[in-house]
């Protein structure tokens, strides 16, 4: 958190929002590439920086002593028993309170390349399909039209309900039970999300939780069939599965599983630790990719994703997102009505506009609908700058459509910049406040994190340059 704190400060003071000035300060450059669709990748623009990772060593305990609490005890005992030898005493692992929560700890130097836990998916994961040993619920289950989700979540409650056997009990009581889901954010906390596309996806999301209560309440047993027991699963499922790829009678298919141990690892954007499933033997194993010293927190990566991604799945904003984007048009007819509208392009080439952008979207195998975005380091839709370039004057160079059209995008960041109910530097205050609810703290998290893509491309001179590279 301090990291993105006194990054935003230092970049909210340092630079000014002055959306006249943008049309006349953009460089002149040379172009030497072809018009229309040879604009490179989705996104067009230059990273900026790079976050430099801390190593944060602060356990509550050191490699001597135990091995978290009792549940997290427990845990790390039968994966023992499960020949998993990673959090045993002799183990290279143990669990601890970190930066963000109880997570996961070297205990001794590992040296890139060891593998630090290895985890049996017969013996040890949940997996979204029964395993050999059916039980009688099981085995009355039609879950083959089922999605992921679904039957993953069915096999999680029905380890739950499944009191006659202690086999993977120690895991399940080692589950959190609290869960920051946007979904269950009040209509007051909704309304300072300040970005439509998350508030939808939101929206979304909870008809999915709703389908889901009615499915697995029909499916389940009563004691775990209701709607609460329904949204831990999801909860846990969504914020904690594993997607790999596991032969499965047949050639290797996607499988999504639970892996104990290996989902106690917090994340972040540059992890020590990688994770793979080993089909020679059967494990999905933890493996470090660079020197890791005692007592030093490890990570894993959950995964290149934007923010809403990250806030929709495991209910968190992480630091500094490069992978961040927010969208600046819903689709290409309000981009079209919008340069109309700032720009009095109505007599503008609309259908070579709607070709250009669709040619780019073919190319790089982009949805049709998919909205249009900003990047966290100053990028540009390109099928957006494609459709922009082509309302420009027929008669203007290749070069002076491009900079008009990056001028607009660049345009409309600073618009909806100055449209938000707060800058950042309010939010930034905001959350200096020790008084903010856990859901309000991660929706001004989330929306800094939108602000600053917005004003990366606002200020972003860069797009020109590597446009006509
Ligand atoms: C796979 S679990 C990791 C272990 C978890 N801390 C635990 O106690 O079980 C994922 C959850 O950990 C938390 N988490 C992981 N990485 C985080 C990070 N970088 N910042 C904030 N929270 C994080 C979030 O609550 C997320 O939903």
């Amino acid at each position: 958190m301090q990291l993105i704190l006194s990054r935003v400060a230092h970049r909210a003071h340092d630079i000014p929002l002055e959306s006249a000035s943008l049309r006349a300060s953009v460089p002149k450059v040379k172009a030497q590439r072809t018009f229309q669709t040879n604009i490179p990748g989705h996104f067009v623009g230059l990273p900026r920086h790079r976050k430099t990772r801390v190593i944060a060593s602060n356990a509550n305990q050191n490699s001597q002593g135990s091995l978290g609490d009792d549940k997290d005890k427990a845990l790390c005992s039968w994966l023992s028993q499960c020949d998993a030898h990673g959090f045993s005493k002799g183990g290279k692992l143990y669990v601890g309170e970190g930066k963000h929560g109880r997570g996961v700890f070297a205990r001794q130097i590992i040296r890139p390349g060891e593998t630090v836990l290895s985890i049996s998916l017969e013996n040890v994961a949940l997996m979204d399909r029964f395993q050999s040993s059916h039980t009688a619920v099981e085995s009355a289950l039609d879950v083959s039209s089922w999605t992921w989700y679904l039957r993953l979540a069915a096999v999680l409650l029905l380890q739950v309900a499944d009191e006659s056997s202690a086999s993977r009990a120690a895991y399940v009581n080692s589950l959190p039970n609290d869960f920051c889901n946007p979904l269950r954010f009040k209509a007051s906390e909704m309304r300072e999300i300040q970005f439509k596309p998350l508030r939808k996806e939101i929206e979304g999301i909870r008809e999915l939780y709703e389908d889901a209560h009615v499915l697995l309440g029909a499916a389940l047993p009563e004691s775990v069939g209701s709607p609460a027991s329904v949204n831990w699963a999801l909860d846990t499922i969504f914020s904690r599965s594993f997607k790999i790829q596991v032969p499965d009678g047949g050639a290797p298919s996607d499988t999504r599983i639970l892996a104990p141990g290996v989902d106690l690892c917090n994340h972040s954007m540059e992890p020590q630790l990688d994770y793979n499933y080993n089909p020679s033997t059967g494990c999905f194993e933890l493996t470090a990719s660079e020197l890791i010293e005692a007592d030093e927190e490890v990570y894993i990566t959950y995964g290149v994703y934007n923010n809403d991604q990250y806030l929709l799945s495991y209910g968190f904003v992480p630091e500094d997102n490069p992978h961040d984007t927010c969208v600046i048009f819903d689709d290409l007819e309000e981009a079209l009505d919008w340069h109309s509208w700032r720009y009095d392009s109505s007599e503008g080439d609309w259908p070579f506009a709607r070709e250009c952008a669709q040619t780019n979207m073919k190319e790089q195998s982009i949805h049709a609908d998919r909205e249009y975005s900003v990047g966290r380091d100053g990028t540009v839709d390109s099928r957006l700058l494609a459709a922009f370039a082509a309302l420009e004057p027929a008669e203007d160079s290749e070069d002076e459509r491009m900079e008009q059209a990056a001028l607009a995008c660049m345009e409309r960041c600073v618009e909806l910049l100055e449209s938000l109910p707060t800058t950042l530097q309010e939010d930034l205050e905001l959350l200096g406040s020790a008084s903010l609810s856990k859901a309000v703290r991660v929706i001004i998290q989330f929306r800094m994190g939108k602000k600053l893509c917005l004003k990366e491309c606002a200020v972003a001179e860069e797009i020109f340059e590597l446009i006509v590279e």
